[in-house]
């Protein structure tokens, strides 16, 4: 495994474009921050933030090639896990004691197409029901334009221990 991993660092370090130099370069930043249970491997290759509000949380992360599709701009699934992670943060944050939430249906608008250099996910609750809650999530490019449009329903289960 250890020679493995070696020789496909090498030829990246040696014969990749600087692109693959770079995605590698932030895959293996993410590993080495210990994803763990509250910081997941999703969270910390695509380099997600969390910031607290008081009606809610933003989830940013920057735009690498990481995150591209083909086109070079930003994958909608990425888009999405961002809109999802931030909405299931913060259901997680706010069901009892006890209490876990998962995602039952996700919708996305792509509204624009996500360029630049990072994305801010604003994330508040609309319904907290006892056994689904409702959340919007918008995405903002950096540049200040909406580029997304989420609503998730999350489904409030007890928390495995
Ligand atoms: C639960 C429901 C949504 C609705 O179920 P219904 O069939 O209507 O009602 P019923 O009461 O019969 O359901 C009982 C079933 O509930 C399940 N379960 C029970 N307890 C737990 C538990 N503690 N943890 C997990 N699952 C638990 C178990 O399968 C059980 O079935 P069983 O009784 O074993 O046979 C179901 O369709 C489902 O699990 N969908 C998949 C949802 C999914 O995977 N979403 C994506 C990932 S979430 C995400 O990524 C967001 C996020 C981001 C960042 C951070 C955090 C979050």
């Amino acid at each position: 495994m250890g020679k493995k991993i070696d020789d496909l660092v090498n030829e990246i370090l040696s014969n990749g474009s600087e692109t693959d130099k770079q995605v590698l370069e932030q895959v293996l930043t993410g590993i080495a921050k210990k994803p763990g249970k509250k910081q997941t491997y999703i969270n910390l290759l695509f380099g997600f933030e969390t910031e607290w509000t008081a009606d809610g949380i933003i989830m940013s992360m920057p735009v690498t090639p990481l995150a591209h599709n083909s086109l070079g701009i930003v994958h909608g699934g990425i888009i999405t896990t961002l809109a999802d992670t931030a909405m299931g943060t913060l259901a997680n944050k706010i069901v009892s004691d006890g209490q876990a939430a998962v995602t039952a249906e996700i919708q996305v608008h792509f509204l624009k197409e996500a360029t630049g250099k990072s994305l801010l996910c604003k994330c508040s609750v609309l319904h907290k029901g006892r056994k689904t809650m409702v959340f919007e999530s918008k995405v903002y490019r950096e540049d200040g334009i909406l580029c997304g449009h989420s609503t998730g329903s999350f489904f409030v289960l007890p928390k495995r221990t």
